[in-house]
C-alpha cells in the first residue's frame, strides 16, 4: 500500500535532491520513426512524495506500452503512463491531487509551468496547488518548459504516487521529491542521470541548471537541435559583420552570469531565416566601437548586410525573443503537412493581403458570421430543444453585442426578433437560412455571401481562416458587454457576468464543427467559467484560455507557421503587458485588460477590405474577380443526415490539420456532396413554382406588377364610386 507523509514533504532544499537518489530513464531516447537518429536531452521531475513499489524497470516497462508508449517516451521524454493516459483521456485528472500536495511544496519548482498559464495552477491564483502534480499533469509536457526549447530538451514529470509508476520510482531510488534527473542526449545505456544541484527550486534556477546541462555537453554529443550556447569571441563578431549572408544574424551582449543570451538562443530554435549566438561584454572599447552602451543588448545583423542595435522597451528575454520572431521572413519553420488528396486544391494561390496585426477588420468578423450562418449551422436539418434555445440564445447576445456594421447589425436584430416570437418548438434551419438571406429583401439588411479572411488569413488555404475568426468574435462579445453593460437589458441576460461566456459555452458544445476543440473547450469550462463574476473576468478568462488553447497547440500541424502560436499579446503590441518578476516573464493582468478593451473594442474595427453594403446583389466581389474567394452556400435541398454531423469547411477555412482523421473523412465526404451538381445553387437566385424557376428579378417584377394593378384598381374603384355618387346627386329628384 502505498502512504502519503506529509512531514517529508516539506521544502528542505538540497536535501530534496539528495545524490544518493537514483533514477534511470533512456531519456534522451528515440523518436519512433527515427530509432535513434534524433535525440535529445531530458529532465524527469518528481514532484509528490509517496511510497514506492518493488523495483522493475523503465526499459522492461517500454514494450508493454507497446509502439504508442515508445513514442510517448521519445516524444515527450516520457514513458510515463500517466502521460499516455492523459493523452487517451482513458481517466480523468484529479484535482483533488492538488489538495495535499499544497503548502508543503509552495517552495517547490512552481514556475515550471510559468509558460503554459493555466488559471487553476498558474502563479498569483493558486500558488500553493502550483507544483502538485495534477496542475502538471494539464499540460503538455513539452509546455513545462516552453514549446520552443522542445526539440533540445524535454520535460516529463512522472507521479511516484500512481500505483502503476511505483515500481520506476522504486527502481530509481526515488526517495525526496520533488527530485529533478537530467539525462544527456545520446544515452544508450542505462544510467540514473544527473541530479539538480541548485540553490533552490524556483523556476529560474531549475530553468539555469538546464542551460548549464545542454551547455554541458561535449560538442559531439549536443542534441543536433540545440544551437552553440558558448560566447562568441570579438573576432568572430567582426568576421559575422563582415560576411552577408541569407538570414539574420542576432548577438546578444551580456554579462558573464547571465542566462538572457541562452534563453534567447533556445527560444528562436523553432525558427528560420534567423541565428542566434551571444557575445561577453568584457571587451568594453570593442562595445563602444558597436555603440553598446549597456548590456543586455541585441546586435542585429540584416540579410542586406546592414546593421545595429534592435530598440526594445525592456531589455527582457521575452521582448528581445519577441522581437526577433517577428522579423520579416522569420518564419516557425513548418511541418510537413499531410498531402491532400486532390491536386487541385494543392494547385490553390493564396491572394495576400496586406494587414495590421494590432487592429481588428469587420470583414473577419463577418466573414466567420456567414460561415457560422450558412455553413456551420446549416450541418442541423431542423432545430428544437435545447439546440434551438442555444441558436436563440447566441443570437440574442450578437444581436445586442455585435459591434459591426448597422446592415449586419440589422440582420441580426430581424433574425432575433423571429426567433424570439416563434411559437413553434422546432424549426427547420432553411427558415433561418431564408431569413440571413434576407429573401424578403429589405432594404439595409444585409450580410455578405462569401469568404474573405484578412487578419485571420493563412499562409496555406487550409490554416487558419473560421476558428480565428470565432475567436475573434468571441473576444469581442466579452469586451462589448463590459463596455455596454446596457446592451442586454430586456434579454434575460442583463446582470450575467457569465452572459457571452455561457453562450459561447453552448454554441461551441452544440454547433463547432471541431467536436475536439469543442471537448477542449468544455473541460476548461467546467474547471473555472463559474468563478467569472464579472465582466472585466469574463474578458480575462476567455483571454487566458485562448491563451491556454495557444499554449496547447504550439508546434502543432495547425499552427501557420507565419502565425506562430504564442503567448499573446506579444510584447510588441503591449509592452506594458509583461512585465518579469524574479527573472520570470509574467502578466500585468491591469494592462492586459485595457489592452484587450482596446484591441477588441469597436473603435479597433477597420471596414478596409469589407464588402460593399450597396451590392447587396450577393457576391459583388465575387464577381470582381477574387477566384479564392468561396461562395459557401450549402445546399438546401437533401440535409439527410446532416443533423449529426458536421459539414467541414472547404480548404479555405482550417484548422484541418488540427481536426482527428475519422472527422476529416466524414467532413471531406459532406464537402464532396457540396460540390456535387446543384451544390453551389445560389440561396434565393432562383424559386421554382409550378415546376418552372423565376430568378430573383422575375420575382421582384411580380411583386411591381402585383402592387401596381392593386393600385389602380383601387383607383378605379374611387373612380367609379365618387362617379356614381355624383350621378346619383344628379338625378336625383325630392319628392314633391
Ligand atoms: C473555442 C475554440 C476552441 C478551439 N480548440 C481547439 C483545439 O482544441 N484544438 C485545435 O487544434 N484547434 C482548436 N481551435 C482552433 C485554434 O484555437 C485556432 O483558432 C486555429 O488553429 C487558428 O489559429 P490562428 O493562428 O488563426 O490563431 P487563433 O488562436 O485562432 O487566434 C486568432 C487571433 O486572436 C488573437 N489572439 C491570440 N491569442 C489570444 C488571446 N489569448 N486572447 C485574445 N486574443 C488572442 C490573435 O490576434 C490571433 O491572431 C479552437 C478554436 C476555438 C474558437
Amino acid at each position: 500500500m502505498w502512504r502519503r507523509d506529509s512531514s517529508a514533504l516539506a521544502p528542505t532544499g538540497p536535501c530534496c535532491l539528495c545524490s544518493h537518489q537514483s533514477f534511470t530513464g533512456r531519456l534522451g531516447v528515440t523518436q519512433p520513426e527515427g530509432e535513434g537518429s534524433r535525440w535529445s536531452s531530458g529532465l524527469w521531475l518528481m514532484p509528490t512524495l509517496y511510497a514506492c513499489w518493488p523495483p522493475s524497470s523503465l526499459a522492461t516497462r517500454l514494450p508493454s506500452l507497446g509502439r504508442h508508449g515508445v513514442y510517448e517516451f521519445s516524444t515527450h521524454i516520457s514513458g510515463c503512463p500517466w502521460l499516455l493516459r492523459q493523452r487517451t483521456k482513458s481517466a480523468p485528472r484529479s484535482a483533488a491531487l492538488c489538495e495535499p500536495a499544497r503548502a508543503p511544496l509552495r517552495a517547490s519548482p512552481r514556475l515550471l509551468y510559468d509558460d503554459a498559464p493555466d488559471s487553476r495552477c498558474s502563479r498569483g491564483r493558486l500558488p500553493f496547488c502550483s507544483a502538485s502534480l495534477s496542475c502538471l499533469l494539464s499540460f503538455s509536457p513539452s509546455l513545462v518548459v516552453t514549446p520552443d526549447w522542445a526539440s533540445a530538451i524535454r520535460v516529463a514529470a512522472l507521479d511516484c504516487m500512481e500505483e502503476k509508476n511505483q515500481a520506476v520510482c522504486h527502481d530509481y531510488d526515488i526517495h525526496f521529491y520533488p527530485t529533478f534527473r537530467y539525462f544527456k542526449a545520446f544515452t544508450k545505456e542505462f544510467t540514473t542521470g544527473e541530479n539538480f544541484k541548485g540553490p533552490d527550486r524556483e523556476l529560474r534556477t531549475v530553468r539555469q541548471t538546464m542551460i548549464d546541462f545542454l551547455q554541458n555537453h561535449t560538442e559531439g554529443s549536443r542534441p543536433p537541435a540545440c544551437p552553440p550556447l558558448d560566447p562568441i569571441q570579438p573576432s568572430d563578431v567582426l568576421s559575422l559583420l563582415d560576411n552577408r549572408g541569407s538570414r539574420y544574424v542576432a548577438i546578444v551582449f551580456e554579462s558573464n552570469s547571465s542566462y538572457l543570451g541562452r534563453e534567447v538562443i533556445l527560444d528562436l530554435i523553432p525558427y528560420e531565416s534567423i541565428v542566434v549566438t551571444r557575445a561577453l561584454d568584457g571587451d568594453k572599447a570593442f562595445l563602444e566601437k558597436l555603440g553598446v552602451s549597456s548590456v543586455p543588448s541585441c546586435y542585429l545583423i540584416y540579410p542586406n548586410g546592414s546593421h545595429g542595435l534592435i530598440n526594445v522597451v525592456k531589455p527582457l528575454r521575452t521582448f528581445f525573443s519577441s522581437y526577433l520572431k517577428s522579423l520579416p521572413d522569420v518564419r516557425k519553420k513548418s511541418l510537413p503537412l499531410p498531402e491532400k488528396p486532390n491536386k487541385e486544391e494543392n494547385s490553390e494561390i493564396v491572394v495576400w493581403r496586406e494587414f495590421d496585426k494590432s487592429k481588428l477588420y469587420t470583414v473577419d468578423l463577418e466573414s466567420g458570421l456567414h460561415y457560422l450562418l450558412r455553413v456551420e449551422l446549416a450541418a442541423h436539418k431542423s432545430l428544437a430543444g435545447a439546440k434551438l434555445k442555444t441558436l436563440k440564445d447566441f443570437v440574442t447576445v450578437l444581436a445586442k453585442l455585435f459591434p459591426g456594421r448597422l446592415p449586419v447589425k440589422k440582420l441580426l436584430e430581424m433574425l432575433q426578433e423571429w426567433l424570439a416570437s416563434l411559437p413553434l418548438d422546432r424549426i427547420p434551419y432553411n427558415a433561418v437560412l431564408d431569413l440571413v438571406n434576407n429573401k424578403m429583401r429589405i432594404s439595409g439588411i444585409f450580410l455578405t455571401n462569401h469568404i474573405k479572411w484578412v487578419g485571420c488569413q493563412g499562409s496555406r488555404s487550409e490554416l487558419r481562416g473560421y476558428p480565428c475568426s470565432l475567436w475573434k468574435l468571441f473576444h469581442t462579445l466579452t469586451i462589448e458587454a463590459s463596455t455596454h453593460p446596457d446592451a442586454l437589458v430586456g434579454t434575460g441576460f442583463e446582470d450575467d457576468p457569465q452572459a457571452v461566456l455561457q453562450t459561447m459555452r453552448r454554441y461551441i458544445r452544440t454547433f463547432f464543427g471541431c467536436k475536439e476543440c469543442g471537448e477542449h473547450f468544455e473541460e476548461m469550462a467546467k474547471e473555472s467559467m463559474d468563478s467569472v463574476k464579472t465582466p472585466d473576468q469574463a474578458i480575462l478568462w476567455l483571454w487566458k484560455k485562448h491563451n491556454v488553447v495557444n499554449g496547447r497547440l504550439a508546434g502543432h500541424l495547425s499552427e501557420d507557421p507565419r502565425f506562430p502560436k504564442l503567448q499573446w499579446p506579444t510584447p510588441d503590441l503591449c509592452p506594458a503587458c509583461h512585465e518579469e518578476i524574479k527573472g520570470l516573464a509574467s502578466w500585468d493582468e491591469g494592462h492586459v485588460l485595457t489592452f484587450l478593451k482596446q484591441h477588441y473594442g469597436r473603435d479597433n474595427l477597420l471596414d478596409t477590405y469589407s464588402a460593399d453594403q450597396g451590392d447587396s446583389s450577393e457576391g459583388g466581389t465575387l464577381a470582381r474577380g477574387e477566384e479564392e474567394e468561396k461562395r459557401l452556400t450549402p445546399p438546401e435541398v437533401s440535409h439527410g443526415d446532416r443533423d449529426t454531423q458536421s459539414v467541414r469547411p472547404p480548404a479555405a477555412l482550417g484548422p484541418r490539420p488540427a481536426l482527428p482523421e475519422s472527422l476529416h473523412h466524414s467532413l471531406d465526404g459532406k464537402l464532396q456532396s457540396l460540390d456535387g451538381p446543384g451544390a453551389h445553387k445560389e440561396m434565393g437566385g432562383t424559386a421554382p413554382f409550378l415546376g418552372v424557376d423565376f430568378s430573383s428579378l422575375d420575382m421582384s417584377l411580380c411583386v411591381v406588377l402585383y402592387v401596381a394593378s392593386s393600385l389602380f384598381l383601387m383607383v378605379m374603384y374611387f373612380f367609379f364610386r365618387v362617379r356614381s355618387r355624383r350621378w346619383k346627386v344628379k338625378h336625383h329628384h325630392p319628392a314633391v
